[in-house]
């Protein structure tokens, strides 16, 4: 416990700078040996830790490289149904210390953590995200190192203004209070593949808080993960605090979900699956000891407007860029793509196909690789399926269309042209480098909001980009889609939300909006108390209501 005798103020938060790992630069060195360095080493041994020890139960699985499926990253030791009780009770009764905790501690051990990532720790937990998950360089700096800064970093200085939130008003001769407890009984997180930020992200908001954590990595993201835990130990979270659990997803899950002191689910993933966990508390709500909160942010199906209007050029290397940076594994990345007929007749089409013609695709530690691999065989399976029933359906296949698992899970970038703008892939949740152009006459820009609107389950996920110059087009959309994204961006990219600057998320089937990377979702890992001091007695009982 260090100095607790004044009102502290946390430093000035900035967004972590980016570095651009341009050829020459000694940071692209720096990278490079570092992949080298990991290429070497593994597979690498990922126990459970469970209050701050490694735990070998032996069940083992694997973490494949997804560019090369003959070799693993790691070799991971999944939590049977006795760890997971440990994982809990240690989580448990680790609560008292770490709630009590003075704030400005807490605050430090996070802010430390932030500049483990951006310095100590940035090459090697980059190096485990491209190896590991299949990014390239520049989506891995953006991931794991830029927005896992900006977690922590911004996480702090949010809870700072959390706590500052107090009762506007006092009575004469008393004192109003409000005290942002963290919530009774443990969180459980459970973390996606596709950002190694979320996975520090989900455990880390409420851990920030007071809150202790069951955190269940996503097995594809094992060990990037296990490395983002050592930098929070070393940064002095205490044993107990966040246990690590990778297992069997449904068990582990199941097993948290099931236990009474079970407060809430922190879920980052597709809508399946956390429709599936909603439903299980659902089912489980007589046995628990508080309402539990549910947060998830799931599936998306996000989409770019080009306007008669737009700039051409922009719009094409923004759309590029969104639909397959990071081979669109992203929950923001573009999937369908409606563009004036005036627009894809005057250049669109051929600039959009040229551009595409020029992505390399390959294994990420080749910098020039602009694609990496999908993120393994079930999900490589999924988007060839997906892109047969585009063709089944009549949808035209522009470029790309093929894809070859042989050493990596590696699917060329795809365009796909339909005539109807409710086909299949303009509805569902691929997850791929696939992008579905739907080309609507340039007189029925209204009429296709509307279709946009009603056309998929997840119309509000992520994010919807205008690429429109007329500022009366962009109201016009703004007003017509506004409850469908939960992030729009006018003459951008529907990808790259920061933390700090475009809170994130979305409704409807997208997630219950909570906004990473906002003060809002800080509320709903506390459970609040209001306290009432009063410092004068009372001389009667009575009121002077009561008097004759
Ligand atoms: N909205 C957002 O902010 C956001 C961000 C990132 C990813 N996503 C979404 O995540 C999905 C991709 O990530 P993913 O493939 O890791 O998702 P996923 O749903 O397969 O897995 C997410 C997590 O749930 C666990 N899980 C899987 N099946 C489970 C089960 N039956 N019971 C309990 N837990 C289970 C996984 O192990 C993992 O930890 C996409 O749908 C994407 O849109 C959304
Ligand atoms: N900040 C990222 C989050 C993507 C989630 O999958 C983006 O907005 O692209």
């Amino acid at each position: 416990m260090t100095a607790q005798l004044a009102a502290f103020k946390v430093p000035d938060t900035e967004n972590e700078p980016l570095i651009a790992y341009a050829p020459g630069s000694p940071e692209r060195a720096a990278l490079r040996a570092a992949l080298a360095q990991m290429e070497q080493e593994l597979p690498f041994e990922v126990p459970v830790i469970i209050n701050g020890e490694p735990v070998k139960t032996g069940k083992l699985a694997k973490q494949l490289i997804p560019s090369d499926h003959a070799r693993h990253i790691c070799t991971y030791h999944e939590a049977d149904e006795a760890t997971v009780a440990r994982a809990i009770d240690g989580a448990l009764a680790a609560k008292a210390g770490w709630e009590a905790m003075p704030w400005g501690d807490r605050a430090a051990i996070f802010l430390k953590a932030a500049d483990l990532v951006s310095k100590k720790y940035r090459y090697k937990l980059m190096a485990a995200t491209i190896l590991g998950q299949g990014k390239n360089a520049w989506q891995a700096e953006i991931d794991a190192a830029a927005e896992l800064a900006d977690f922590f970093r911004f996480g702090v200085k949010y809870v700072e203004e959390l706590y500052a939130q107090q009762p506007p008003r006092n009575s004469r001769g008393g004192w109003n209070r409000v005290e942002y407890r963290p919530l009774e009984g443990f969180v459980l997180a459970v973390s996606p593949f596709n950002f190694t930020a979320i996975g520090g992200n989900l455990p880390g908001t409420p851990a920030l808080l007071g809150n202790v954590v069951l955190w269940k990595p996503s097995p594809a993201a094992t060990y990037s993960n296990y490395i983002i835990h050592q930098i929070l130990t070393e940064a002095g979270v205490p044993p107990g605090v966040i246990q690590f659990v990778p297992g069997p997803p449904p068990e582990v899950v199941a097993q948290a979900i099931a236990h009474r002191e079970f407060a809430a689910l922190h879920f980052t993933g597709s809508t399946f699956v956390f429709r599936k966990l909603w439903k299980d508390i659902a089912t489980n709500i007589d046995n628990y000891k508080n309402y539990p909160r549910i947060v998830g942010e799931t599936g998306g199906k996000n989409f770019h407007v080009i306007h008669k209007s737009a700039e051409i050029r922009n719009a094409v290397l923004q759309s590029v860029r969104s639909a397959f940076e990071y081979q669109g594994q992203k929950c923001s990345a573009l999937s369908r793509l409606y563009v004036s007929a005036s627009a894809w007749n005057s250049g669109f089409k051929d600039q959009f196909l040229v551009e595409t013609a020029k992505i390399k695709v390959g294994p990420p530690q080749d910098f020039a690789n602009f694609m990496g691999p999908v993120i393994g065989k079930p999900a490589f399976d999924k988007i060839i399926g997906y892109i047969q029933k585009a063709k089944d359906a009549g949808g035209e296949i522009l470029i790309g269309g093929s894809a070859d698992d042989s050493k990596g899970y590696f699917v060329q970038p795809t365009i796909i042209l339909t005539k109807d703008p409710e086909s299949v892939t303009m509805r569902e949740e691929i997850f791929g480098p696939v992008v579905t152009v739907y080309v609507y006459d340039d007189a029925d820009f209204d009429k296709t909001l509307d279709v946009i609107n009603r056309t998929s389950e997840y119309a509000s996920h992520r994010c919807h980009v205008s690429l429109l110059l007329s500022v009366q087009a962009l109201i016009q959309a703004t007003n017509k889609l506004r409850h469908a994204a939960g992030n729009v961006y006018y003459n951008e990219k529907c990808t790259g939300a920061v933390v700090g600057q475009q809170p994130f998320g979305g409704g409807r089937a997208s997630g219950t909006n909570d906004k990473a990377g906002s003060i809002a979702i800080f509320y709903r890992f506390v459970s609040a108390r209001s306290i009432k001091e009063n410092f004068v007695g009372l001389e009667e009982f009575g009121y002077p209501s009561n008097l004759s």
